[in-house]
């Protein structure tokens, strides 16, 4: 068989682009000038200039603003036979039924542009492939299952029986669109699928039009269902079914009532054609802009129908036929339009795979102990790194109220200093009263009170005086009064932020404890309960926290710390020195809070050293 080496082998079919987005692919055809158009000097405007593009060949200036060139997978001009464009256009597509995988080849194009012409040979090469590739495959058992149908006045027909009643479209929810009570016939052999062929062709609607004696004044579809087990395990548990159906639709031919000079019975038909057709157009143009949009199948029984084959679970070829003849020129340009839109149309073509009950019940239990298996290490995966990312988080913040509490510290003993020098020196200057020179001594005392700062910072009067030797601009205050407040304040800022860091390590903690739950070794990197400066940067360093040590020395480091801070203030009501000490209410702790994120922002802004004041 010619095609044998385009149809996959067994294994490679079951991996074949399952689930894998692909271009319809689109082909134009061009048929020879007929004879009515050469009786009437009709002249050819159209020429396949290689493979892929076709161009048009007037020049008429009134025809520039049309584009003069046209690209699809494959061309082929009036010379190339039906045989040619079956094997280097459509086969491919037309064969894959056999994998498993649905697939549709459409015939488009103006009335007697060459559709049916098309497709009957197209049929006819791709029945004989199968039917080939069946013969070749023994150790598979196939069935082959026929339909046939044609959309005529917008009514569904049957076209194996000779009923000519209507049939009605029902929506599946697994199935999709399904034609109730069509005949679908068992094939025995290929002979037996060449007669019910010829039997559609006896029953489709046929008349008579100026441009075409024989135009077909319907949509037909001929479906080609395919299923197939291998032999070995039929009956087994581990028996499963490729099932995959081809559409073959020769369209019914668009058409100007004008040009077909219709009337009556033929003008009724050709408008219902051209509405569906129309349909057909709108919905390729909607997928061809992408599936976001509402696509409107149910305008139209053929879309409706075809679903499956536009923008589905099927593999799809579209030849678009043309006539070259100058006169045709409108309609010619509106097929490629309708070309063009249709390559850009991406369809999703699955294997389709039918399990014996036993396979199936075999494979959920399977695919639910996956999923289970899945949700447990996501489970455990997405909490280990939440509490770890969390904890590194934590651990940062811990360290930088560490070191605003060393600060805030340094300040406050700078603050106790030049308080101490300054009453000091107000002592001397008062014992210096009984001596002669009294006042002079007086004025350079409290000179050096009021001394004005050589740092001043105006939003934060008292923020940076400690690091320098000056003394602040404590406004409208006596300096003494001034350095008192300023002393409460850092000292509420420290207690503030003592108690912050013991809350906050206390969560650490917790987490700690929730997160050995679900980390099965504890990571190296995490020393005494935080990380190092280096880890704690690394963006990598996700790491258990979970070590015992680390978890005790976290807990008596802030214990530490609360004890350190609570040594440094005076208890509700305590005096120390001159400076009356109360507790933080929540008002303070809030302003301390904001104390406390200025402070941090002031020290990354500048990093002073209090060593050097
Ligand atoms: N490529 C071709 N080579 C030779 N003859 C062709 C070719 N294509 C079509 N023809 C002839 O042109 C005529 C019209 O073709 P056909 O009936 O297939 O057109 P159609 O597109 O199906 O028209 P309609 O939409 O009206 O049914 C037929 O006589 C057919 O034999």
């Amino acid at each position: 068989m010619a095609g044998e080496e385009l149809i996959p082998g067994e294994t490679r079919d079951l991996s074949l682009p399952s689930g894998q987005e692909e271009n319809i692919q689109v082909f134009v055809r061009l048929r020879p000038l007929n004879d009515k158009e050469i009786a009437r000097n009709d002249v050819s405007d159209w020429e396949c200039i290689n493979n892929n593009t076709i161009i048009f060949k007037n020049t008429l200036p009134e025809r520039s603003m049309f584009p003069a060139a046209y690209s699809f997978d494959r061309v082929f001009g009036y010379d190339s036979p039906t045989k040619k464009l079956y094997e280097e256009g459509v086969k491919e597509v037309s064969l894959s039924v056999v994998s498993g995988i649905n697939s549709s080849i459409f015939a488009y194009g103006q009335t007697s542009s060459g559709k049916t012409y098309t497709m009957r040979g197209i049929t006819e090469y791709a029945v004989s492939d199968i039917y080939n590739y069946v013969e070749k495959h023994k150790e598979r058992e196939f069935v082959l299952k026929f339909s046939a149908m044609e959309i005529y006045n917008e009514s569904v027909r049957d076209l194996l029986i000779s009923d000519t009643n209507p049939l009605r479209l029902l929506d599946d929810p697994e199935r999709g669109t399904v034609v109730e009570r069509l005949t679908e016939e068992t094939l025995r052999d290929k002979s037996h699928m060449e007669e019910l062929l010829a039997i559609c062709e006896a029953q489709r609607q046929i008349g008579e039009t100026s441009l075409n004696e024989t135009s077909s004044r319907s949509h037909q579809i001929l479906r080609l269902t395919i299923e197939s087990s291998a032999r070995e395990y039929i009956g087994a548990d581990k028996s499963t079914t490729l099932t995959a159906t081809v559409n073959f639709v020769d369209l019914a031919g668009s058409e100007r009532a004008s040009q077909a000079v219709s009337a009556g019975v033929r003008l009724k038909e050709g408008s219902h054609i051209n509405r569906s057709l129309l349909t057909l157009g709108k919905v390729v143009r909607k997928l061809s802009k992408g599936k976001n949009a509402h696509i409107p199948y149910r305008d139209s029984k053929l879309t409706r129908i075809l679903q499956n084959s536009l923008g589905g679970n099927a593999r799809t070829a579209i030849i678009c036929t043309m006539s070259p003849a100058r006169s045709q020129i409108e309609q010619s340009r509106n097929t490629l339009l309708f070309a063009s839109c249709a390559k850009e149309v991406a369809t999703n073509a699955q294997v389709n795979v039918v399990m014996s009950d036993k396979a199936l019940v075999k494979q959920l239990q399977r695919e639910l102990a996956k999923l289970e298996s899945e949700m447990k290490s996501l489970g455990s995966t997405s909490g280990t790194y939440d509490s770890t990312t969390l904890l590194k988080e934590k651990e940062l913040i811990i360290e930088q109220m560490e070191k605003e509490i060393r600060e805030l510290t340094r300040q406050r003993d700078l603050a106790e200093l030049r308080m101490e020098n300054l009453l000091q020196s107000r002592l001397d200057e008062y014992s210096a009263l009984d001596s002669p020179d009294a006042p002079n001594s007086l004025h350079a005392g409290l000179d050096t009170c009021n001394k004005t700062p050589k740092f001043q910072n105006s939003e934060n009067p008292e923020g940076d005086f400690v690091l320098d030797d000056s003394a602040p601009n404590f406004v409208g205050l006596d300096p003494c009064q001034g350095w008192e407040r300023l002393l409460k304040k850092l000292m509420k800022n420290l207690r503030v932020l003592a108690r912050k860091l013991g809350a906050m390590k206390q969560e650490n903690q917790a987490i700690n404890e929730k997160t050995e739950g679900n980390v099965f070794s504890p990571g190296p990197r995490v020393k005494n309960g935080r990380l190092s400066e280096t880890e704690a940067t690394d963006g990598n360093a996700v790491s258990s926290p979970c070590e015992g040590v680390g978890d005790i020395e976290t807990e008596e480091s802030s214990i530490k710390w609360e004890e350190e801070a609570n040594a440094l203030i005076p208890g509700p009501g305590e005096k120390e020195g001159n400076l009356s000490m109360t507790e933080a209410t929540d008002e303070d702790a809030l302003s301390s809070i904001e104390v406390e994120e200025s402070s941090i922002k002031r020290e990354t802004e500048n990093d002073v050293s209090l060593q050097g004041s």
